[in-house]
C-alpha cells in the first residue's frame, strides 16, 4: 500500500493506492497536513511508502518526520523519469509537471501527449511520441485571475467563480466573470487548437482543481481526470522502483 501526496500551491491532495487501485482520496489545507497524514496512516497501517511531489510550501523536512512509520520518498528532478527532458532549465521544472509528464508517458505510449493541469496555475506540458518532454506553458489559474484583478486594482471587487451570463458583461461583476471565466476557457481552447494544428495522433489529459468545470465548457471535447496527478505519482514511484 502506498500513500501519495501532491502539495500544490492551493491545497494538498492525497490518495492511498493498492497496486493501481485507489482506496481513498483526500483534499486538505496546509495547516492540517500533519494531523491528516497521521490519520490516514492510522487507518491504513499497511502503507509501506509515502511518495511526495511538492511545489508548495511544505518542505522535505516535514515529511521526513514520518520516516519512523514508513519509507518516505520526496521526488526531485534527480529521480528517474520515463521521458527525455528537453526543458532548457530542467532543475527549475516543477516536480508536479514532471510527474504529470511521467504519467502521460507511461499511460499513453507512442503518441503525442498534452497535459493541462488547471490548478493554482494552468500548466501545459507536452511530451512527443518519441518521449521527449518539450515544455509547455504556465499561466494564472481561475482563482488566481479573480484575486489578481482585485489585488492589483483599486476598484475591482473580489468575486468568487460564477458562470458568466454572456460574453458581453453588462455590469462590473458580469464583466469580471466574463473576462475571467471566458478568458480561461478561450485560452485553453486556443492552445488546444494550436497543438492540434501542429501535431496529429495526440491525446489531451485535463486535470487539476478546475478540470471538471472546464471540461464542460471547452469547445474541444476532452475528458477530465482530476486524479491524474496522484495516479501518475503512484506510477512514477513504481517506475522508480523498477529502474533505479
Ligand atoms: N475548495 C476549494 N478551495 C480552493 N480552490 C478550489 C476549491 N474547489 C475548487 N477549487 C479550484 O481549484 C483551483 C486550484 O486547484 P488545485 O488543483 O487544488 O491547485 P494546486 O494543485 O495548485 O494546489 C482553483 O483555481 C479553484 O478555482
Ligand atoms: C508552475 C507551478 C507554480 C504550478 O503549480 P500548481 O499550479 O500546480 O500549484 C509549479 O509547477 C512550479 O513551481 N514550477 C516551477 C517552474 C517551471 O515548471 O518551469
Ligand atoms: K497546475
Amino acid at each position: 500500500m502506498i500513500l501519495t501526496v501532491d502539495v500544490g500551491n492551493t491545497r494538498i491532495k492525497a490518495a492511498v493506492f493498492e497496486g493501481d487501485t485507489v482506496l481513498e482520496n483526500y483534499i486538505f489545507e496546509k495547516n492540517e497536513f500533519e494531523e491528516k497524514i497521521q490519520k490516514i496512516l492510522k487507518k491504513f497501517q499497511n502503507c509501506s511508502d509515502l511518495v511526495v511531489a511538492s511545489v508548495g510550501k511544505i518542505e522535505k523536512q516535514s515529511f521526513l518526520a514520518f520516516e519512523k512509520e514508513l519509507n518516505v520518498h520526496f521526488l526531485t528532478h534527480e529521480d528517474v523519469f520515463p521521458f527525455i527532458n528537453k526543458y532548457a532549465t530542467p532543475k527549475t521544472l516543477g516536480i508536479d509537471r514532471m510527474v504529470l509528464a511521467s504519467g502521460a508517458t507511461l499511460q499513453f505510449p507512442k503518441q503525442n501527449r498534452l497535459v493541462i493541469d488547471a490548478g493554482t496555475c494552468i500548466t501545459y506540458d507536452f511530451i512527443d511520441e518519441n518521449d521527449n518532454y518539450l515544455g509547455g506553458a504556465i499561466s494564472p489559474g481561475l482563482r488566481l485571475r479573480y484575486e489578481a484583478l482585485h489585488n492589483y486594482t483599486a476598484r475591482l471587487p473580489l468575486l468568487t467563480f460564477e458562470t458568466p451570463e454572456q460574453y458581453i458583461g453588462n455590469s462590473t461583476s458580469q464583466a469580471i466573470h466574463s473576462g475571467v471565466v471566458n478568458g480561461f476557457v478561450y485560452e485553453i481552447d486556443g492552445f488546444i487548437d494550436e497543438y492540434r494544428a501542429n501535431f496529429s495522433n495526440f491525446i489531451i489529459i485535463l486535470t487539476g482543481g478546475d478540470a471538471d468545470f472546464l471540461a464542460k465548457r471547452l469547445k474541444n471535447t476532452i475528458f477530465a481526470n482530476s486524479n491524474f496527478l496522484l495516479e501518475s505519482l503512484n506510477q512514477t514511484f513504481q517506475y522508480k522502483i523498477d529502474n533505479d
